[in-house]
Formats: structure tokens, sequence, C-alpha cells
């Protein structure tokens, strides 16, 4: 069934919204007429977040110091920000390292941050989400990454905290479609952003490689078609050709509201899988290269 989620005067919450892709999505939901709320730990760069939004919008966006893995500071945030109407759970982190050279306090780190902390955010909303006075339909937006949908070299924890993601994403679905709260997952291939640019300085020229053959979108690129998929109840949000490919070859049991997509779905499944196996005989053969094996 056709949904569309209202954006226009409704309260957008978004976790990680003082940075990179989930600063762009809240310049967008405040262009659409929203009221937006920020959580992320550092005050300075949530303050500073203020500004920009300030000095672009003259609108106040409210903003909560808050680490996702600790469920209280998040419960006491969520609570004070009052009913959320589009929950986006965007926070992240991404130390790329193989596995076997990666300390387990990393991995944990990724896996508390990026899967466990979105639990929490999730956990948090929900009582108010479920008695919420605008009846109108509801939105929780999850950020995964292609990584999320492919794993890369390197990757291995963010991957597999990318990929619980989507379980959590498919199976919360069932649980709150009776109440008119619709899930969206989002994945982005390599986006501009503070975090990227860290991340590139550490990644491993194989992960790099990888992950470069993809498109390099910019955070706004991002923002729009994230807001514009919420708007839509898309279920599966993905990015320029290669990304709706990907989609495609990695539609799984994920639901799919649009005829239109699922025809596109069924048809092309079998190319999809071609153009995966090609992609994968390329990764193996440049390991294979680069270790010289
Ligand atoms: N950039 C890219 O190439 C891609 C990014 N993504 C995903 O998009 C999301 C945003 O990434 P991006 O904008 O690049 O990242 P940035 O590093 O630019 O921003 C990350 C945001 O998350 C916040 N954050 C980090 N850790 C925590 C925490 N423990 N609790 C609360 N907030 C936290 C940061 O604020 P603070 O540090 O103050 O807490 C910041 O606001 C992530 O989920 C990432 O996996 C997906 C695909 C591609
Ligand atoms: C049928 C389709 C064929 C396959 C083509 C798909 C190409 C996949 C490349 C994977 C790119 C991973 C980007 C990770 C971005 C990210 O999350 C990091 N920057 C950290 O945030």
């Amino acid at each position: 069934q056709p949904v569309s989620i209202p954006i226009k005067g409704r309260h957008v919450f978004i976790t990680g919204g003082s940075s990179g892709i989930g600063l762009a999505l809240a310049h967008k939901a405040i262009s659409e007429g929203a009221r937006v709320s920020l959580l992320a730990r550092s005050l300075s760069k949530l303050e500073e977040a203020k500004k920009s939004l300030h000095l672009a919008y003259g609108v106040d966006v409210g903003i909560f110091a808050a680490d996702v893995r600790d469920y209280d500071a998040v419960k006491r945030a969520i609570v004070e920000a009052g009913p959320i109407d589009v929950l986006v759970v965007n926070q992240g982190i991404f130390v790329p390292q193989e596995l076997e050279k990666q300390d387990m306090d990393e991995v944990k780190l990724m896996i508390d941050v990026n899967l466990v902390g979105s639990f929490n955010v999730i956990k948090a909303a929900l009582p108010l989400m479920k008695g919420r006075k605008d009846s109108r339909p509801a939105s929780i937006a999850l950020m995964s990454s292609q990584a999320g949908q492919v794993g890369i070299y390197g990757y291995s924890a963010y991957s597999a905290s990318k990929f619980g993601l989507r379980g959590l994403a498919e199976a919360l679905q069932q649980e709150l479609i009776s109440d008119d709260i619709h899930i969206s997952v989002i994945y982005p291939p390599d986006t501009e952003t503070p975090g990227l640019e860290e991340e590139r300085k550490i990644r491993p020229k194989m992960t790099e490689m990888i992950a470069g053959s993809g498109s390099v979108l910019k955070a706004e690129e991002v923002a729009k078609k994230t807001l514009d998929g919420i708007k839509s109840g898309s279920f599966s949000i993905s990015f320029r050709m290669e990304g709706k490919m990907l989609a495609i070859a990695t539609a799984g049991a994920s639901p799919q509201r649009s005829f239109l997509i699922a025809f596109f779905e069924v048809v092309l499944a079998g190319i999809s899988r071609i153009v995966t196996l090609l992609f994968l005989s390329n990764v193996y053969r440049s390991i294979r290269k680069s270790h010289a094996i």
C-alpha cells in the first residue's frame, strides 16, 4: 500500500545530527518545515550545528548531548525532546581494518554504537511514537551503508553492525505496521563527510579500492534522497544506478511497497546476480594480485 509521511510541521529527531549526513538531513528537514532535534555526544559540535541551522533558516533546533550507548541518557533526551514523528537513527562510526589486526575493543565499539546504540534509541523512542497524538503515519529510518548490503574487505565489524540493522528493520516493520509506523533502511555509498575524511586516512588499500569503485556522494544528495524515501515510506533507500542494482541484487526478504520496483526486482534478479558475481570476481582477482597468491 502506498503511504505518505508528511514532514512539514512534524518532529524529526536525528541521532548523529551534528555532522555529515545527519546534519545535511537536518538542513533538508528544516527546509521542508519540520521541527528538528539533534542528538550526539559532543555538545560543542551540537551547538555549532544549531548555530549553522539558525543562520540558514532562522529556526532553533533542539540539541541533546548523549552517547547512544547510554540508554538512560538517550531516554532522558528523547523524553525531553517530546513525541517524535520521524526518527532518523543515523549515528555511526567506522574503523576499517583487517579483523586479524583489529582490536576487539574497536570491533565492540562499532557494534555498540552502530547496532546496540540503534536499539537503545528505538527502545527509548517507541512508547512515545506509538502513543503520539498526531495520528498521521510515522517513520523510523535506519542509516545503513552499501557495506550493509555487501561485506567488504576491512569492514568485518562495520558490515556486521550494518547487516544487523537490516534484520532489526525487517522484524520491526512487522511489529509496527499496525501502528502506522514505517521503517526505512538507507544504503549510501561513500559520502563526503568528516567521518569519511577520517576514515580515508586509515582504511586499507583494498578497502579503498573496493569502496572507491562505487560513487562518492555529497551529504546533501544523500539527505535529499533519504528524506524523499522516508516521505514515501520506502523500506530500502539506495542511490545511483549501482546502488539500485545492488538493492535489487540484495532484495532478499525486505518488503517492497512499490509494484513497479517489485516488478524490476523480479525481472532483473538474474542480471543483478550476474553483475554482482562479476563485481566479486573483480574483487577476488584484485585481492589475489595484491597478495600475489
Ligand atoms: N560517510 C560515508 O561514507 C558513509 C556513512 N554512512 C553512515 O552514515 C552515518 C553518518 O555517517 P557520517 O555522517 O559520515 O559520520 P560523521 O562522523 O560525519 O558523523 C557521525 C555523527 O554521529 C555522532 N556519533 C558518533 N558516535 C556517537 C555515539 N556513540 N553516540 C551518539 N552520537 C554519536 C557524531 O557526533 P559525536 O561524535 O559528537 O557523538 C556525529 O554527529 C553513519 O551511520 C555511517 O555509517 C553510510 C555510508 C557511507
Ligand atoms: C549488482 C551491483 C554490483 C555491485 C556493485 C556494488 C559496489 C559495492 C561497493 C561497496 C562500497 C562500500 C561503501 C561503504 C561506505 C561506508 O559506509 C564507509 N564510507 C564508512 O561509512
